[in-house]
């Protein structure tokens, strides 16, 4: 079965067609990557699959489940198996929070619906500081502010609270896109470690096609907001490939 299924998605803005009949499938246990040049609708893709965008017609399912079109209040159980990194912590994250609020925020609006199997809830702190430990980052992190991290760090933040209701699917929006080389790289050996330990799946939507490699089983090529073409990671410099992969291929 699909983990997620997306079948002839269609976004317009006024008379633009942002997204057009969008169709794929993400696996349980996958990462599928997404590629694509700048405004050719990746964001606006993700953004549609988190019901943070109406889409005009297709359908989103989730577990079998269509999502597309459910009231806020019949999304709310199945809308906690899935969340979504963006490519900006810092504007992902309330400055006026210390970390330790961030991170609790999304456990307290599902607590009622959770079953955690990996983490465990005796107190907030020792939850804080099991969640931080998973991302690499220290318990004494909880009583900062935003602005006292590093980008990387509030990246793990963020991570972090991604994670904290053990989503069964993570959508990841250009996580490492404002980072420096060497926290990309960190963030990207997180991410894998974070896929094992918990067995999640990603959409991992980024510029870089060597990470989109590195850590995808498929990939998925959007242009002007069409989905052109989708092989497995090896198969990329097949010679059947889209003219237009084999352009990405060759700016990389
Ligand atoms: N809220 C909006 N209103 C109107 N047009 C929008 C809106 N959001 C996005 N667009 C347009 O939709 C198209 C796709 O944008 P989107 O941000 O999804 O692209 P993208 O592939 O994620 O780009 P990037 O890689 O630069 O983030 C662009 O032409 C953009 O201008």
């Amino acid at each position: 079965m699909s983990l997620l299924s997306v079948q002839n998605l269609t976004k317009t803005y006024g008379g633009q067609q942002v997204l057009k009949n969008v169709s794929f499938d993400l696996k349980k246990g996958e990462c599928l990557g997404l590629v694509g040049e700048s405004g050719c609708g990746k964001s606006t893709l993700s953004r549609c699959l988190m019901r943070l965008e109406q889409v005009n017609s297709g359908k989103i399912l989730f577990r079998n489940q269509e999502i597309q079109s459910l009231s806020s209040r019949k999304l709310m159980p199945i809308r906690k198996g899935f969340q979504i990194v963006f490519q900006n912590p810092t504007a992902a994250l309330n400055p006026k929070l210390k970390i330790k609020a961030s991170l609790l925020d999304p456990y307290l609006q599902y607590r009622k619906q959770l079953s955690l199997r990996y983490f465990s809830f005796s107190s907030k702190e020792q939850f804080v500081s099991e969640l931080l430990n998973m991302v690499g980052l220290p318990a004494s992190i909880a009583e900062r502010y935003p602005h006292e991290l590093s980008g990387g760090q509030k990246q793990r933040v963020t991570l972090a609270r991604a994670i904290s209701i053990e989503p069964e699917l993570v959508i990841l929006d250009e996580p490492t896109a404002s980072l420096d080389v060497i926290s990309q790289r960190s963030i990207l050996h997180l991410l894998e470690d974070l896929r094992d330990q918990l067995d999640l799946s990603y959409l991992f939507i980024s510029h870089d096609l060597t990470a989109v490699k590195e850590l995808s089983q498929r990939i998925m090529v959007m242009k002007q907001g069409e989905v052109v073409d989708m092989f497995r990671t090896e198969e990329l410099f097949h010679a059947q490939r889209n003219p237009y992969t084999k352009e990405l291929v060759s700016i990389f």
